[in-house]
């Protein structure tokens, strides 16, 4: 299709999006906040009267003061039957069952019609953690967040996945473009498209879900794993990007992807061996070895001498725990101000042969990432050996965080 009748298309799409969330009670702007492969993300209004019908929106808005919403449209005609019948319910039944949380995005409503599924969504307009990494790290010309901010988001976000665990729900996708900050700063957990609910049974899960460079070693060596270790795992990526702005382990093959976490991370001079013990701690091969959530939540960088006991941070009641205020002198960034990098915004698919990725390691899962790799064991990986110091980095492993997505 020629380009003016695609933007016609796309127009008309938009004002029936528009209509039907007017009849719903939200006023659709054109604002786009974001988009998915088969989703696109606008900002909202709720009006009025949807919020007299919606105690969920009005004690929320009411908190907020103010009335703006995000709105994830979801093509599902044009998306694969998957998406509709898996990924999208999994994603509805871990958010209502995660709610309600300061740290973990709220689902206040759905609705849908033979084309589209609509997911009303509270609104975290401060852009996600790769983007905010990769703007610190140019303002302060040295990669990755301060310490003491890092600390600050580690701790929500600690917080967010042990109330999603005590909800019974594992993520699967941990990953720095899954989680949110809204204009005060404060982490949002979002994307349960992958989650699975663990159930009192706490059964073993055998499917490869996730991003590999945030995906657990048992899981890239197709093992049954247990989804809560899985999480430990992807935790301890995202604390050692945020504080150096770069990957652990990068590599898009993965058995060498394997080898490099055999190894261990490598950490760039000046960072506290208190941060370093926490992210090996988190990264460690047998995830029986782990830290689990509490005691990284006790660890000595996570709650410094003098810092308040964060007691109420594990509450598995589902309340909202009081945020923490803002301790950086980051401003908050203003809705105007979002945007995603241009390469950011490449589809990713559900299902069937994904368009190429800027980086394989972006791309979700699926059987391919699987190929070759099960005579990989945690043996023949010399698991329980001394280790050997890490190498010095190099450039491909130590790739930095916004350089991901410039590989092809
Ligand atoms: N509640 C929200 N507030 C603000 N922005 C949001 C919100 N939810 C999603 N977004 C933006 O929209 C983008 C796409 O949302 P999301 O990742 O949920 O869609 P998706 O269809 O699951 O995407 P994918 O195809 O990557 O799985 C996010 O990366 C984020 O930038």
């Amino acid at each position: 299709m020629k380009g003016s009748g695609r933007r016609k298309l796309d127009q008309q799409t938009f004002m029936a999006q528009a209509r039907e969330c007017r009849d719903k009670g939200y006023l659709l702007s054109a604002k786009k906040i974001g988009s998915g492969a088969f989703s696109k993300v606008y900002l909202a209004h709720a009006t009025q009267e949807r919020m007299q019908h919606n105690p969920k929106l009005a004690s929320d808005l009411q908190g907020k003061r103010h009335t703006m919403v995000a709105i994830k449209v979801i093509s599902t005609a044009e998306a694969p039957v998957e998406l509709s019948c898996k990924f999208l319910p999994r994603e509805i039944s871990s958010l209502n069952a995660t709610y309600k949380h300061l740290n973990v995005v709220q689902l206040y409503e759905t609705y849908h019609n033979s084309q589209r599924a609509y997911l009303v969504l509270e609104l975290a307009g401060g852009g996600d953690l790769l983007e905010h990494i990769n703007s610190v790290s140019d303002h302060r010309c040295c990669p990755g967040l301060g310490e003491k901010e890092a600390r600050r988001l580690f701790r929500q976000l600690v917080s967010a996945v042990a109330h999603c665990h005590s909800a019974g729900i594992v993520h699967r996708d941990l990953k720095c473009e899954n989680i949110l900050l809204d204009d005060r700063g404060l982490l949002k957990l979002t994307d349960f498209g992958f989650a699975s609910q663990s159930g009192v049974k706490k059964a073993l899960l055998s499917t490869f879900c996730g991003s590999m460079a945030y995906t657990a070693p048992e899981i890239l060596m197709s093992k049954k794993y247990s989804g809560e270790q899985a999480d430990l795992w992807s935790l301890g990526v995202i604390l050692y990007a945020m504080v150096t702005g770069k990957l652990p382990f990068k590599e898009c093959r993965p058995h060498r992807m394997l080898l490099l976490m055999r190894r261990g991370p490598t950490f760039p001079p000046g960072l506290s061996p208190e941060c370093q013990d926490l992210i090996r701690a988190l990264l460690q091969l047998r995830p029986h070895a782990r830290l689990d959530l509490q005691q990284a939540a006790r660890h000595r960088w996570t709650r410094p001498t003098g810092h308040a006991p964060f007691c109420t941070m594990l509450s598995t009641s589902p309340v909202e725990n009081p945020g923490e205020p803002r301790e950086d002198s980051e401003p908050p960034r203003s809705l105007l101000q979002l945007r995603r990098p241009q390469q950011l915004g490449t589809p990713k698919s559900t299902s069937g042969p994904a368009p190429e990725p800027p980086d394989a390691s972006r791309s979700r899962g699926g059987g391919s990432a699987r190929l070759g790799l099960q005579s990989i064991t945690m043996a023949n990986l010399g698991v329980g050996a001394s280790r050997q110091p890490p190498p010095l980095c190099s450039r491909s492993t130590t790739q930095n965080v916004l350089g991901l997505y410039q590989v092809n």
